[in-house]
C-alpha cells in the first residue's frame, strides 16, 4: 500500500486540529501526535514485511500490532529496534488474534497466498476467502469501528466477503472498507511516464474499476501532463497496466508475487 495513502487515511481519522496535522507531517515534534494503533494482519508476510516497515516509519501510528499465525516474533522484534516512537507488539496463532486486534484504529489485511506462474487471482479464491473471512469476522468483534483495508487477492471478491460479513455482525461502514488497489495507479503512472517520456514525479493517471484483468480501468485519456500518444500506444498501457501483477509473478518463478512495489 502507498505510505501516502495510509497517512492520509490516519489523518482522516485523526481528532488533532489542522494545525497539529501539519506540526506532525513536518515531523518537527512528536508531542502532539494523536494515538493510533494500526493491527497488520499477516505481517510475517512477503507484503506484511515491507508493510510493517513503513508504518514503523509512520509518525502518525502509536501502537502496531503485527499478527500472523507464524513468524510473528522476530518481525516484530527486528522492525521494534527502529527508533521511532511507535510500540511494536507482535501476535502469533488464533488465541492471540483479539489483543492484536482491541483498540485498532487501522487493519491492513496481506493474509493469504500469492499467485504462482499460470494462476489466476481468482484460483486463489478457495483459501484466501476463508482466511478474510475469519479475520474479518473477528475484527467485527474486537475492533467494530477500525478502518479495514484488504490487500489478500482477489481482492474483487474478498471486499464484498468481508462486507458481507460486517453486514451479518451488524458493524458495516462503506466507508471504513477499502480494497488495496493502489498498486494499478502506481503502474500506469510509472508506465505512462515512461512512453510519453515525462518526468514520473510530475505524472497522474486515474484508475477506475477492479484489481483483475480487463477489471482494471487505467484513464489514459485523463492522464497529466497531456502527451500525444497514439491509440495503439494507449492499448499497449491499458494492457502493460492490465497484466502487471503477471508480468511480476512470471518474473518471480515461483516465488510469490508483487511485495515492494506494493509497499
Ligand atoms: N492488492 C494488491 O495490490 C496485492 C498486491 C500483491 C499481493 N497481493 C495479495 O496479497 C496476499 C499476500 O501476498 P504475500 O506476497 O505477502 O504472500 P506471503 O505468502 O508472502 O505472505 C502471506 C502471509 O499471510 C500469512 N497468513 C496466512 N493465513 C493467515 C491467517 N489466517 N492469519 C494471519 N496471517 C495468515 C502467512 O503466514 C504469510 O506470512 C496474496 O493474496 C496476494 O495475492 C495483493
Ligand atoms: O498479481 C498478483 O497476483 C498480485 C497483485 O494483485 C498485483 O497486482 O501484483
Amino acid at each position: 500500500m502507498k505510505a501516502a495513502i495510509l497517512r492520509s487515511l490516519l489523518r482522516k481519522s485523526s481528532t488533532v486540529a489542522p494545525s497539529s496535522s501539519y506540526v506532525l507531517r513536518r515531523g518537527f515534534s512528536s508531542e502532539l501526535a494523536p494515538e493510533r494503533k494500526v493491527a497488520i494482519l499477516g505481517a510475517a508476510g512477503g507484503i506484511g514485511q515491507p508493510l510493517s516497515l513503513l508504518m514503523k516509519l509512520n509518525p502518525l501510528v502509536s501502537k502496531l500490532a503485527l499478527y500472523d499465525i507464524a513468524g510473528t516474533p522476530g518481525v516484530a522484534a527486528d522492525v521494534s529496534h527502529i527508533n521511532t516512537r511507535s510500540e511494536v507488539t507482535g501476535y502469533m496463532g488464533d488465541d492471540q488474534l483479539k489483543q492484536a486486534l482491541e483498540g485498532s484504529d487501522v487493519v491492513i489485511i496481506p493474509a493469504g497466498v500469492p499467485r504462482k506462474p499460470g494462476m489466476t487471482r481468482d484460483d486463489l479464491f478457495n483459501i484466501n476467502a476463508g482466511i478474510v473471512k475469519s479475520l474479518c469476522s473477528a475484527i467485527g468483534k474486537y475492533c467494530p469501528n477500525a478502518l479495514v483495508t484488504v490487500i489478500s487477492n482477489p481482492v474483487n471478491s474478498t471486499v464484498p466477503i468481508a462486507a458481507e460479513v460486517f453486514k451479518g455482525l451488524g458493524v458495516y461502514d462503506e466507508k471504513k472498507l477499502l480494497g488495496v488497489t493502489t498498486l494499478d495507479v502506481v503502474r500506469a503512472k510509472t508506465f505512462y511516464a515512461g512512453k510519453a517520456k515525462v518526468n514520473v514525479a510530475e505524472v497522474n493517471v486515474p484508475v477506475v474499476g477492479g484489481h483483475a484483468g480487463i477489471t482494471i480501468l487505467p484513464l489514459f485519456s485523463q492522464a497529466s501532463p497531456r502527451a500525444n500518444l497514439s491509440d495503439e500506444d494507449i492499448k499497449a498501457l491499458t494492457k502493460r497496466t492490465q497484466d502487471g501483477g503477471t508480468e511480476v509473478v512470471e518474473a518471480k518463478a515461483g516465488k510469490g508475487s508483487a511485495t515492494l512495489s506494493m509497499a
